[in-house]
């Protein structure tokens, strides 16, 4: 049951302001500009809410409707306010983003789909008549029945992520929609890991194509939400094997298409330098794990007749030879987002720089 008839309510004068950080959306890049954000609070539900907390129930921009000023006497005095009494419909909380669209704020949704409609269409109108393009709304899984109400109205799927769907909403009509698409690529690592005996660490895997069975093969995964590919490769040799690794550097990477699900496939081949020895095998992924003579690895048919897997190992040894020289990571801020980040490079050798730790293609590796 709605407990705030939308039809017609009476606006209570009461206007909050909120101070919206600046933040970047994770999904689409999209920050939100700082922005101080007016609130009518509307109705019985909605002021009982805002008394609550200070940061909720705000209602985005103007009212819709026009004010309307009213005189009326209570003990005896006569009291000048503005009471609107005119019809007017909440709208969504939302924040502008910073090309020129919306970003509804899912931790204010109604759970109703019939308040929720009448919500979404008024917020539409308004953002329509305020020259607004895209519309991001994300709706948390708790709220799914929500979906087929903003599907109706003409929203379209983005993304979905285990806890929400996100859905947009481009509004001009004669611009092209300009919003971002999906994620397109999954990332993954491969882990080449030689030791002073000149043996790669690899591993037969539990699940694979029957043409790949027995076959002895690197470590390799897919980094996470989140995780440095530095990290993620280390993190997956770990798992599989139970070998303890440093990071040298990204060897090469491989690009590939229509590989999950028509997303794309970004591979980084990583050379890593064991810390430890003893292999205990993950039983869950792995069939077998161990240290192989790098000869005898490069003999297995399916590494020898794979084109990117026999040119790998040839970079790889290339490397060790000090006849290439792979990208090492280097932790940077830039100041374009402020976000730290990786920046994954070569130093070129500088004959008069004689600190070998200034060049990752001089480092001795073994
Ligand atoms: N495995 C290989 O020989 C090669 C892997 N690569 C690259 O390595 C990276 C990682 O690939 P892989 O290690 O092959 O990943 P994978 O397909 O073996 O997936 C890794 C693990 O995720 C789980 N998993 C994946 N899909 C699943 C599903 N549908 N249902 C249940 N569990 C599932 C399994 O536990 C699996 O062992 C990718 O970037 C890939 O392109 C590149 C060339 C060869």
């Amino acid at each position: 049951m709605d407990s705030v008839s939308l039809s017609e309510v009476t606006v209570m004068r009461k206007t909050h302001l909120g101070f919206m950080h600046s933040f970047r959306q994770p999904f689409s890049g999209v920050t939100i500009s700082p922005k101080f954000c007016h609130s009518k609070v509307v109705g019985s539900r909605a002021i009982s809410s805002s008394v609550s907390s200070t940061k909720s129930q705000y209602v985005y921009g103007e009212s819709l409707a026009a004010t309307a000023d009213s005189d009326y006497k209570m003990n005896g005095l006569t009291l000048k306010n503005r009471i609107s009494s005119v019809k007017e419909r909440l709208l969504l909380d939302a924040f502008d983003d910073e090309y020129g669209g919306v970003v509804v704020d899912h931790g204010k949704l109604p759970s109703s789909p019939t308040v929720f409609t009448s919500m979404l269409q008024s917020s539409l109108s308004d953002w329509r008549r305020k020259g607004k393009k895209g519309v991001w709304l994300k709706l948390p899984v708790e709220q799914s029945e929500l979906v087929p109400v903003a599907v109706k109205e003409g929203f379209e799927y983005h993304h979905a992520e285990k806890g929400y769907v996100m859905l947009t909403y481009w509004i001009p009509e004669e611009e092209p929609c300009m919003l971002p698409a999906n994620a397109s690529h999954q990332v993954g690592v491969g882990g080449f890991v030689l030791n002073q005996y000149k043996e790669v660490l690899v591993v037969q895997e539990k699940y694979c194509t029957s043409s790949n069975t027995g076959l002895w093969k690197l470590p390799t995964g897919f980094i996470n939400e989140s995780e440095e590919i530095f990290s993620g490769a280390v993190r997956e040799v770990k798992e599989e094997t139970g070998v303890d690794t440093d990071f040298l550097e990204v060897i090469a990477f491989r690009h590939a298409h229509n590989v999950a699900f028509e997303k794309s496939d970004l591979f980084f081949i990583c050379m890593l330098k064991p810390l430890s020895a003893k292999i205990i095998t993950d039983n869950l992924e792995i069939k077998a794990a161990k240290w192989m003579p790098l000869v005898e690895f490069v003999e297995q048919p399916m590494i020898k007749g794979d084109k990117m897997f026999k040119r790998v190992i040839e970079i790889c040894e290339a490397r060790l030879r000090h006849r290439y020289c792979g990208l090492s990571p280097h932790r940077l801020v830039s100041a374009f987002d402020g976000r730290p980040s990786s920046l994954y490079y070569n130093v070129v050798d500088d004959d008069d720089d004689d600190d070998p730790s200034h060049s990752n293609c001089r480092a001795e590796f073994y």
